[in-house]
């Protein structure tokens, strides 16, 4: 079966005030439905590639398209970033709003639901994830840090987006904690039937939740391949890598 492309990153350099380009040349496709994970070293890149694709940065050369349409950075409108759904690393919820609020964010503020209407479903979002309604409306700073990656992730759903970004969703989580978000990931990718694209360091997260797998190196995709591939060790660096071996004698 042929998977259809439904976000491409095509000769894409990024470079910043004059220095060596963080991606030179970068080619990467995320597959329609499918989990891709993005792996790499520490400064590799890998934000950079997500954000060119949310239209955060503007790649020096190069294009991103999002079901064939070139994302124009900075653009809030774009049609394609519409589509996307964004787990920050940090969280990113806003302390000075109840819980619901911050859920409900885009509902709220970019397609101006009315506000019972955007409650009622930030709700909805919240068990989606496992969390109780009285969460609603108890502020972020209340919440452990496992039910604010739950929350954030709800945030990410909510809208119901055809594409999900997930930076780091399992950094700083205790273990079980961090399996509880992978399934929700999981669960939450399929149910959306959404195209997946996530970075991230921890390994058992990569092979819980990705389909595929594209390691970056100096700028460019190193290698790409199915997570099968990783396993049967089909490419010595991301194996090398993924067992966490330095590749210095
Ligand atoms: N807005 C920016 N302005 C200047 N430099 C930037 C900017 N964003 C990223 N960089 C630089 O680009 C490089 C790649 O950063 P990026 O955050 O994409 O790495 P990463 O692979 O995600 O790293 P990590 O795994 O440590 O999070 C770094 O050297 C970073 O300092």
């Amino acid at each position: 079966m042929t998977e259809r492309v439904k976000i491409a990153w095509k000769n894409i350099t990024v470079g910043f005030d004059g220095r060596k380009p963080v991606l030179k040349d970068l080619n990467l496709e995320a597959y329609e439905g499918r989990s891709l994970v993005i792996i790499g070293g520490s400064g590799t890149g890998k934000s950079v590639t997500i954000k060119t694709a949310l239209g955060l940065i503007r790649p020096l050369s190069g294009t991103v398209e999002i079901d064939g349409v070139a994302v124009q950075a900075g653009h809030e409108d774009d049609p394609g970033v519409a589509q996307i759904g964004m787990l920050f690393q940090s969280g990113a919820l806003f302390d000075s709003l109840p819980v619901w609020k911050n859920v409900a964010f885009r509902l709220l503020h970019a397609e101006h639901v009315d506000a019972d209407e955007a409650r009622t479903r930030a709700i909805e979002a919240l068990e989606q994830v496992d969390l109780d309604a009285q969460v609603a409306d108890q502020r972020p700073g209340s919440l452990s840090g496992g039910m604010l990656k739950r929350a954030a992730l709800a945030r990410a759903i909510v809208a119901r987006p055809k594409i999900l970004f997930f930076d780091e969703p399992t950094t700083g989580l205790d273990p079980v904690t961090a399996d509880v978000i992978n399934k929700l990931i999981v669960r939450q990718v399929k149910n959306l039937g959404a195209t997946a694209v996530s970075i991230t360091h921890d390994m058992t997260s990569m092979r819980h939740i990705a389909d595929d797998v594209a390691m970056v190196k100096d700028g460019q995709i190193l290698w790409r391949g199915a997570l099968d591939g990783v396993e049967s060790c089909a490419n010595d660096e991301v194996c090398r890598f993924v067992r966490g071996e330095s590749s210095e004698e």
